[in-house]
Order: structure tokens, then sequence, then C-alpha cells
């Protein structure tokens, strides 16, 4: 049954918000609707408008034979806002805390919406940069990671911080854990990388930083770039005069972890003003 305007906007909508940054060639939507390019013209500025002005995605038009559009998922600055207190408020709960100054984190790492607003977040966040896959180490960055790699649409890199044959031929670096002081071992296997790729790294938690330093030196021995770092919650750490890297994107803040007063003081990350950065 052909479609009104009113119903391909719907389905139009529909479509768009399951392919995240894939190009839509006009002909799709065309034969899809069985309706002139210049009515699907129409409705996609109707769509880019809403989208623009509720500030929830982008529309981005790609001119030419082999152009379309392309659905930029963003995130209105008051939900971001509201969001990030909602994840402060629920990590300041002194049961959360264990030895070393770390949180108990399982249950945000493990809720599918929670994780999902993240995902939206950071890829709003590093929407305009050109990336080709997301990092993260084994095992509390990787719910993270997929939720990020959905809204891109790219692969996620799972690092590892043991050796596996089920992996075929690893890279592998040492690294010092600022939380643990130990020397540990990354490996990430080659065939798991392309030369030069853009990668996004993320993970759960940065303490003293090493962990993502370590990430930075193996995609080193990938001849990988680096465009950003993401984290979840970054933990103040007195031990590290400076964090082992420093341009990263954080969620939350722990401006206070403390044992005895069983007190945990959390704050906004950096990520709103890098949202509001990435709208300019
Ligand atoms: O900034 P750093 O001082 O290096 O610490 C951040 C590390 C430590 C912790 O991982 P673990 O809890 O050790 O390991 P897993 O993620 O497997 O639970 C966290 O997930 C980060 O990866």
């Amino acid at each position: 049954k052909k479609l009104k305007r009113s119903g391909r906007l719907v389905d139009m909508t529909h479509y768009l918000l399951q392919h995240p940054h894939q190009l839509v060639s006009l002909s799709y939507f065309s034969d899809r609707y069985q309706s002139a390019k210049s009515s699907i013209s129409e409705d996609l500025t109707i769509v880019k408008d809403i989208f623009e002005s509720q500030g929830f995605g982008s529309l981005l038009t790609i001119a030419g034979a082999s152009g379309g559009v392309k659905y930029v998922p963003m995130v209105n600055d008051n939900e971001g806002q509201a969001f990030v207190n909602e994840l402060c408020k629920k990590l300041e709960d002194e049961k959360r805390l264990l030895p070393g100054g770390y949180l108990y984190m399982m249950d945000i790492l493990g809720s599918p919406r929670l994780m999902n607003e993240v995902g939206r977040l950071f890829a709003a966040v590093f929407s305009s940069q050109q990336i080709d896959a997301v990092m993260t180490v084994a095992t509390k960055g990787i719910p993270l990671a997929y939720a990020i790699g959905t809204y891109l649409d790219v692969p996620v890199s799972i690092v590892r911080r043991d050796h596996r044959v089920t992996e075929g031929s690893m890279v592998s670096i040492n690294y010092v854990s600022g939380s643990t002081k130990r020397i540990q071992t990354m490996s990430l296997a080659r065939r798991s990388l392309e030369e030069g790729a853009n990668v996004l790294i993320v993970d759960d938690f940065m303490k003293a930083g090493g962990t993502a330093k370590g990430m930075m030196d193996l995609l080193q021995e990938f001849h990988a770039n680096v465009v950003g770092i993401g984290v979840l919650v970054e933990a103040e750490d007195a031990a590290a005069e400076k964090r082992l890297v420093d341009d990263y994107v954080s969620v939350t803040r722990l401006e206070e972890v403390n044992d005895k007063e069983r007190l945990v003081k959390a704050v906004p990350g950096n990520v709103l003003e890098k949202l509001k950065e990435v709208k300019q």
C-alpha cells in the first residue's frame, strides 16, 4: 500500500534511526515509497529540521550521484546534562566502595539502558571524527565499547590481558596499570585492526591512566591513529603526578572516594563541554 507523506515520514525516521552513520541514497527511499525524488527530498527536509531543532540528531546530505543522507546521532544539551547528573547520583552510593579507591560498577555496566545512553553520548561527542574502530580492554570496558560502536556503526576491538591461541597471532605490549603498579601485558590479535586504522579508545574507569596509555602504545604497534579516549568514570589518582595520558573525555569524575567516612562524591566530567564544542 502506497504511503502518504505522514506515513513516509514515520517509516523514514524509523529506518534512519536504525541505520546511524550509514549513507542512504534518495533512490533507496523513492523505490521504498514509490515516490518521486523531489517528494523524498521534501520529506527529508522535514525530518532534518525536527532532528536538528530537537537536538537528537543531524541529517547530513551528501550531494551527487552516489549521494544521499546520513543520520548522525546527537544528544540534546539538557538531556545530556540530566543523564550525567543521573550517573553521578548513582555513583554516590557508599555501598559501591571497594578497597583501593575502586567502585563497584557492574550494575551500571550491566544496564542496557544506561550503556545505550552513554553510547549515544560518546558517539555524539566524536560524531565529526573519522573513526574506523572502537578499542577497549577486557572486561568492564566491553559493554561501553559495543554501545558506542552501535551508534558510530563501527566494529569493536577487544584487547586482552592474557594470550589465547583462539585469537591467532597477537601483538603484545607491557604496561603499568597505575592502579596496581604492576607490570602487566595486553595483547591484540593481528587480525583485529588494519594498519593505519583510526581508533577511539574507551574504558569504564580511568585511575592513573596506565591502561589507556597501554592501549595507545599497542596502537603504535599497529601504526594506527588514536582519534580520542573516552572513559565513563575518571578517578582522582593522587599517586600519579600527571595522568599518563592527558587528552581524554570523561562522563563523570570522582571528586572524593573516602573509605573511612564511607563517602563518594561524583561530579560531571568534561563530556558536556566536549558535546557543546562539537555543535559549534
Ligand atoms: O587507569 P588505570 O590505573 O590503568 O586503571 C583503570 C583500569 C583498571 C580497571 O580494570 P580491571 O578492573 O583491572 O579489569 P577488568 O576491566 O577486566 O575488570 C578498569 O576497568 C580499567 O581498565
